[in-house]
């Protein structure tokens, strides 16, 4: 964990909130997507973010991004408040601040060449820039990337989605960002290529000295390439710790029962965790469960945790947890444990 580096990015409160229309008469609902959303993103790291679909990930890196706009909250980045910049300088903002997405060939316009795709940031973002340096930049983020420069007359179409994903992050680095906002890059991709792709984000966050928020529903995923990791549930954040804490000793019910995906050697802890397992489908952000939202679904479940919203309290080792039982089922935990030995 990087204790003493700086916060590139801080979020402040944030809520986003959904109107949709459901039912014969389209009525209007409210859809509460994110609510009190508070932690920082430190300079040179990777905030790994983890959930079940429709927890808000999603929605999460689009408003640090300002693609939507959050209803309430600061993202602050070095300080300045995103909401507030007016768009066209949001727009140059953007250079330090880019995203990849889940589906490579989806986000690559199929008309353009594999030249072109990389080279549209610059011409909106560095619009001084010369064409032969603009060409320059793209053969450069090309090779670092590992995409042969010949390639670069090339439709996406031609290409595996590896390679395509390739193309996706040689896009997003062409701008010179300090963050990157991965969402679910590798979700898309054949398990035997995640891993090539996962070990270039990697690389490439030393050389370019990238800091990295990494989205997935994964927590293997995440786990490889994150220091810290937040864990969202139905849109709020119920566990933030490093990722050795999350793994190793996770106290959010939630985030143990995230966990008994993730296969592991250990018979021991295989059967802790398929007594944590998750039950039951996530309820909807439109009507969340009152006080806890995941006790409808977590076994430690008691009484209060219908009547209290848990807060985000800070542990030891300035880890975050909300849960009003955190303290006592950490101890049922190493009971049981032992006990199914
Ligand atoms: N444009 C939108 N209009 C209405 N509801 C939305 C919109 N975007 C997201 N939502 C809703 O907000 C909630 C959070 O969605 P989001 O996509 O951020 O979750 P996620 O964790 O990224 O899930 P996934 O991995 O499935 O994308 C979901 O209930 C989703 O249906």
């Amino acid at each position: 964990m990087m204790e003493t580096q700086a916060n590139l990015l801080e979020i402040r409160d944030l809520k986003k909130t959904f109107s949709i229309a459901t039912g014969l008469f389209s009525r209007k609902l409210t859809l509460t997507a994110l609510s009190d959303i508070n932690f920082n993103v430190r300079q040179g790291e990777t905030l790994g973010i983890v959930g079940e679909s429709g927890c808000g990930k999603s929605t999460l890196g689009r408003c640090i991004l300002q693609l939507i706009s959050p209803d309430e909250g600061q993202v602050l980045w070095l300080g300045q408040d995103l909401t507030r910049v007016p768009a066209e300088q949001m727009r140059k903002r953007r250079a330090d601040l880019q995203i990849i997405f889940q589906d490579p060939l989806a986000s690559l316009n199929p008309r353009m060449t594999v030249g072109e795709i990389i080279e549209d940031p610059l011409k909106a973002l560095k619009p001084d820039l010369k064409k032969a340096e603009r060409r320059a930049r793209v053969v450069r983020v090309m090779e670092a990337v590992g995409l042969l420069p010949e390639m670069i007359n090339r439709y996406p179409h031609e290409f595996s989605g590896g390679q395509a994903q390739r193309i996706g992050i040689a896009r997003a680095l062409i701008t010179e960002p300090k963050l990157i906002v991965c969402d679910e890059p590798v979700s898309a991709l054949d398990v035997s290529i995640q891993a090539q792709i996962l070990n270039l984000l990697a690389e490439l966050k030393d050389e370019f000295g990238l800091t990295l928020v990494f989205i997935s529903h994964n927590l293997s995923v995440v786990r490889h390439v994150s220091d810290r990791i937040l864990v969202l549930y139905l849109g709020r954040i119920v566990e933030l710790a490093s990722g050795d804490e999350i793994y190793e000793d996770p106290r959010h019910p939630y985030t143990r029962a995230l966990l008994t995906a993730v296969p592991i050697p250990d018979p021991k802890l295989a059967r802790q965790r398929n007594i944590d397992a998750l039950k039951g489908e996530i309820p909807s952000p439109i009507n969340p469960p009152s006080g806890c939202a995941f006790r409808t679904r977590c076994r430690f479940a008691k009484p209060q945790c219908a009547e209290i919203r848990p807060p985000l309290e800070t542990i030891e080792g300035g880890r975050l947890v909300a849960c009003i039982r955190w303290r006592e089922i950490q101890g049922e935990r190493v009971i049981e444990a032992a006990g199914t030995a």
